[in-house]
C-alpha cells in the first residue's frame, strides 16, 4: 500500500535530518517541507499538511533548547504528535457491549465495501463472543440482499431482510424487533449504498437511523478516493450523526491520505481498516501504533497480537513442544505455511517492526514466495496422512513422488522442490534445538540469538535489516513470547 511509501518518505526525512552536523532551522524547513510534500502525494489536504507544518514549527523551538537536547528526537516527537493529533478526534467512539443490545448502523456510498465490511466487523466481534446479527436495510441495488445473504452464511451470522418489501425503514425496524428478542447482542444495519447527489437516498438513510436509534453509525469510505474524501466524508456527517469512520481497500492502491481527511470531516475515529477482500482482512486501527509505524518506530505489541491471532496461546506451547522434540514433520510445515498465509502481506510485518520499512520485501517478490507456499501446499494435499506425520523423507520414494505429482496436478520437479525445502526446513530447526533455545521463562540468552542467527536462511536475516537489526529487535522484544514468533516464522519459501 501507498502508505508505506508514505512512512518511508517520513523516515527518510527525518533521518537526513539526523545526519546533518548542525540541526538549525534551515535543515528543519527542509525536513518539514519533504514530510509535507510526502503527505500531499498521500492526498492528504492542502489545508491540514499546512496546519501541521505550523504547529510542528510552533511547538520546536531550536533558539530555546538547551545544549545537548537531541534535537533530532525533540522534532521526531513533534511530527509524530502532531500525526497522532490529525487521526484522533480527541473522543472515542462507542465500543459495543457484551449482553446489551447493540446497534450499529452502517452508511457509505456505492461501491466503498460497506455490505463486506458490516460482515467483517460481526465476524470480528463473533470471535470476541459477541452474538451479532445482520439487518439488510439496502432496498436500492438489486442483489444486495443475496449479498448479504451469502456473506452471512458463510460467516455463520443470523440475517434478516426482504426480495418483495421495498420499505428499508420496515426492514430495519422488522430486523430490529426479530434480533432483540433473539437477544442478538449486536445488531447490525446496512444500508443502501448512495451517490453523493442523490438527495433522497441520504433522507432514507435518515430515517433509518431515526427508527432504529442506532448507538453507533459507522461510515465506511474506499481509502483510495484520494482528495475526494473531506467532502465525501463531510457529507455524511450532515445527514447521519457519524461517530466512527472505517477505510477499506487499504490493500489496494490507497494512498491513505483520505483517512486523515475522514477523520476531520467527522470528527469520528478511525476504528477499523479492510485490508481485503476476505472476512479477516480487517486491522483494529490505533493512532499511536499507526504513527509509530510511519515514523518507523514499529508497533511490538500489535505484532504480537497480530501473532497471536494467528497461533493462539494455546496451541503455541503444543507447536513449540513439537520442534522442541525435533519432530519436524511435513504436516509441520504444512501448518507453518497456513499460518504464512494468514499473517498478511509480509511488508505489513516489516511495518511492525521497528526501524524497518514495508519497502524492504521487494515487490512481486511476495506474490512469488505466496504462489510457491500455495503449490507447495497443493501438492501436500495429495499426500497420504503417514507420509504428511513422518519424519522420515525416504518414505517419498520414486512412484510416491510420480503418483502425488499426478494426483496434485504437478510437475514431478515441483514435488521434489517441495521435499528439498522440507529437508532444508527440518535441518534448520533441528540445528536451532528448540528446548535449549527458549527456556521456561521465555528470556532467550546471546548465545541462543548468535544460535538463531546462524541457522536462519541468509536472505530471511538479510531482508530484517541484517544482523544486528535481528539482534536488536529480539532484545527489544525482551526475549518474551519468542514461541510466537517461532510459530510464525518461515524458513524462506
Ligand atoms: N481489496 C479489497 N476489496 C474490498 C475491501 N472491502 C471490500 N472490498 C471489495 O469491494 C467491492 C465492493 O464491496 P461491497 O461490500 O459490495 O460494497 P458496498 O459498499 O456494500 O456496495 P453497495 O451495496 O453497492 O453500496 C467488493 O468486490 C468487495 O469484495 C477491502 O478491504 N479490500
Amino acid at each position: 500500500m501507498v502508505l508505506a511509501e508514505l512512512g518511508g518518505s517520513i523516515s527518510r526525512a527525518l533521518a537526513r535530518m539526523s545526519s546533518a552536523t548542525v540541526v538549525d532551522e534551515n535543515v528543519l524547513r527542509e525536513c518539514l517541507n519533504e514530510i509535507a510534500r510526502a503527505l500531499m502525494q498521500a492526498d492528504v489536504r492542502f489545508k491540514m499538511v499546512c496546519d501541521l507544518q505550523a504547529n510542528i514549527k510552533k511547538s520546536v523551538n531550536l533558539e530555546a533548547l538547551a545544549a545537548g537536547t537531541n534535537k533530532r528526537r525533540v522534532i521526531e516527537t513533534a511530527v509524530g504528535k502532531e500525526l497522532c493529533k490529525m487521526l484522533d478526534p480527541g473522543k472515542p467512539a462507542f465500543v459495543p457491549k457484551k449482553g446489551k443490545p447493540n446497534v450499529v448502523m452502517f452508511v457509505g456510498l456505492q461501491g466503498s465495501g460497506k455490505t463486506t465490511t458490516c460482515t467483517k466487523y460481526a465476524h470480528y466481534h463473533q470471535r470476541k463472543g459477541f452474538k451479532p446479527s445482520l439487518v439488510c436495510a439496502d432496498t436500492f441495488r438489486a442483489g444486495a440482499f443475496d449479498q448479504l445473504k451469502q456473506n452471512a452464511t458463510k460467516a455463520k451470522i443470523p440475517f434478516y431482510g426482504s426480495y418483495m418489501e421495498s420499505d428499508p425503514v420496515k426492514i430495519a425496524v422488522e430486523g430490529l424487533e426479530k434480533f432483540r428478542q433473539e437477544k442478538s447482542d449486536l445488531i447490525i444495519i446496512d444500508t443502501s449504498g448512495r451517490h453523493m447527489q442523490e438527495a433522497a437516498l441520504f433522507e432514507e438513510m435518515r430515517q433509518v437511523a431515526e427508527a432504529t436509534k442506532p448507538d453507533l453509525v459507522i461510515f465506511v469510505m474506499d481509502g483510495s478516493i484520494g482528495q475526494a474524501a473531506f467532502d465525501q466524508a463531510q457529507a455524511f456527517k450532515q445527514s447521519a450523526s457519524v461517530g466512527a469512520v472505517i477505510i477499506t481497500k487499504m490493500d489496494g492502491h490507497a494512498k491513505g491520505g483520505g483517512a486523515l481527511s475522514a477523520v476531520a470531516a467527522t470528527k469520528s475515529p478511525v476504528i477499523f481498516i479492510g485490508t481485503g477482500e476476505h472476512i479477516d482482512e480487517f486491522d483494529v486501527f490505533n493512532v499511536e501504533p499507526f504513527v509509530g509505524r510511519l515514523l518507523g518506530r514499529g508497533d511490538l505489541p500489535g505484532l504480537l497480537d497480530k501473532m497471536e491471532s494467528i497461533v493462539p496461546a494455546d496451541q503455541q506451547s503444543e507447536l513449540v513442544a513439537k520442534l522442541a522434540e525435533g519432530a519436524f514433520t511435513l504436516r509441520l510445515m504444512y501448518e507453518q505455511f497456513q499460518n504464512l498465509l494468514k499473517m498478511g502481506p509480509m511488508g505489513q510485518i516489516f511495518s511492525m517492526l521497528p526501524g524497518f520499512s514495508s519497502e524492504l520485501m521487494p515487490k512481486g517478490q511476495e506474490k512469488q514466495s505466496k504462489e510457491k507456499i500455495k503449490r507447495y501446499m497443493t501438492i501436500m494435499d495429495s499426500m497420504t496422512a503417514a507420509e504428511l506425520d513422518s519424519k522420515n523423507p525416504k518414505l517419498m520414494t520414486e512412484s510416491r513422488i510420480l503418483r502425488v505429482a499426478r494426483g496434485s496436478g504437478r510437475q514431478v520437479k515441483d514435488v521434489t522442490d517441495m521435499l528439498e525445502e522440507y529437508k532444508r526446513l527440518a535441518k534448520m530447526w533441528s540445528k536451532l534445538n528448540v528446548s535449549k533455545l527458549i527456556p521456561p521463562n521465555g528470556k532467550m540468552s546471546d548465545q541462543a540469538i548468535q544460535k538463531m542467527l546462524k541457522a536462519m536462511p541468509p536472505q530471511v536475516v538479510q531482508q530484517m535489516g541484517g544482523k544486528s537489526a535481528f539482534e536488536a529487535l529480539v532484545k527489544q522484544m525482551g526475549g518474551k513470547d519468542m514461541s510466537k514468533m517461532l510459530a510464525g516464522m518461515k524458513g524462506g519459501a
